[in-house]
């Protein structure tokens, strides 16, 4: 049963979707997120199945009680039978040379994915699958590891999914989407792709950065700092353990967010460089550090607040759902 959340005297609905509700999902890559997603889908009871180009990821999962197939052209036409779900869950690098056979074959299907950017996924579909039904998504959940064997069907419980929400998105494609993070626990963001893909770049491609330079400054420095690393060095720097090829897709995919707040980063490190150099103190940086950690957890660490009084498909709903969106509210159905 899911938890009631009061926000200004409104009650967000309660009930777990129904996740016979929706249509059958096929899954398009069926690597950590993709994978995790279509076992977490099957453990909801939801019809689903698979496509991975690997025989092997493809052997696992079938093994594991899956549905998978290495025939893209099969799964697709399957999916269009089925009128179902299709989720992109590849790289980055990838979604051009997909996208034209999903028009190609399965071109009446909803489309959703789950790349880590997603003003350059929407412009891809406008640009090789115009007239595709499609509606963004990006699950906030992962870790440093890749492919079938990294999978885990719990991945998504109490993540934040974002599902993209614009003037022109359509209700029920919206609604469709947003019920599938929901059905694998998630918690609904709505947004605007470019304001999407500018938070990311602060708060996930900037890591990815700054994580690789601390990973580097501490190797570079000697054998005796790695020995006694601890938990600063190991937290700070876990995801510039993810493969390097997924980094650089989504990296270099948000490539203007990225150098914006890579700017702003590089301007405070300068900064408390001078600072220490010239008055022996870190002082700025570390307060501000310091305080912006207190507002992530106060976010992070209370109960979610329910986006309310708006109803999908009323006059406004999507600038509505990302008015709230952006007071740190989440959609829950
Ligand atoms: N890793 C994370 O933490 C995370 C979180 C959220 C979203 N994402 C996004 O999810 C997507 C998948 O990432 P992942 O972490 O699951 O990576 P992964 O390496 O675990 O899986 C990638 C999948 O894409 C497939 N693939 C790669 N190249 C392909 C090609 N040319 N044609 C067909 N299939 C191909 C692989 O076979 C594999 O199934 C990426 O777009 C990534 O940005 C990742
Ligand atoms: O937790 C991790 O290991 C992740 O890398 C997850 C993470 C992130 O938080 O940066 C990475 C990429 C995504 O697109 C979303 C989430």
């Amino acid at each position: 049963m899911g938890r009631v959340w009061e926000s200004e005297g409104v009650t967000a609905p309660a009930a777990r979707l129904d996740p016979h509700a929706g249509p059958p999902v096929c899954v398009l890559g069926l690597g950590l997120i993709g994978g995790s997603l279509l076992r977490a889908l099957h453990d909801a009871g939801r019809q689903c199945y698979g496509y991975n180009r690997s025989t092997q990821t493809v052997e696992a999962a079938t093994a594991s009680g899956h549905r998978a197939s290495t025939d893209l052209i099969a799964t697709l036409r399957q999916a269009a039978a089925d009128d179902a779900l299709l989720v992109l869950a590849t790289p980055m690098t990838t979604i051009d040379d997909l996208l034209p056979v999903i028009a190609e074959q399965a071109g009446t299907c909803l489309l959703t994915d789950v790349v880590s950017v997603k003003r350059p996924v929407a412009e891809s579909v406008t640009r090789l699958a115009r007239g595709q039904r499609y509606v963004g998504g990006h699950p906030m959940a992962g870790t440093s590891r890749s492919g079938w064997a990294a999978t885990d069907p719990t991945l998504f419980r109490d993540a934040m999914w974002m599902v993209s929400t614009e003037d022109h998105t359509d209700p029920d494609d919206w609604l469709v989407v947003a019920s599938l993070a929901r059905t694998v626990g998630s918690l609904v963001v709505p947004a605007a792709p470019d304001a999407h893909d500018r938070a990311v770049a602060a708060i996930s491609h900037l890591p990815h950065l700054t994580a690789a330079a601390t990973a580097a400054v501490g190797a570079g420095e000697s054998d005796l700092a790695l020995r006694l690393a601890a938990g600063s060095f190991r937290d700070g720097t876990r995801v510039a353990g993810t493969a390097p090829a997924l980094q650089r897709a989504m990296l270099e995919a948000n490539g203007i967010a990225l150098l914006n707040v890579l700017s702003e980063a590089i301007n405070r490190l300068t900064a408390v460089r001078d600072e220490l150099r010239d008055r022996g103190s870190v002082e700025v940086l570390v307060d501000d550090g310091h305080r912006a950690r207190l507002a992530y957890e106060a976010i992070a660490g209370a109960d979610p607040v329910a986006i309310s009084g708006v109803t999908v498909g009323d006059p406004g709903w999507a600038e509505e759902l990302r008015r709230q969106a952006h007071r740190a509210r989440v959609w829950f159905g």
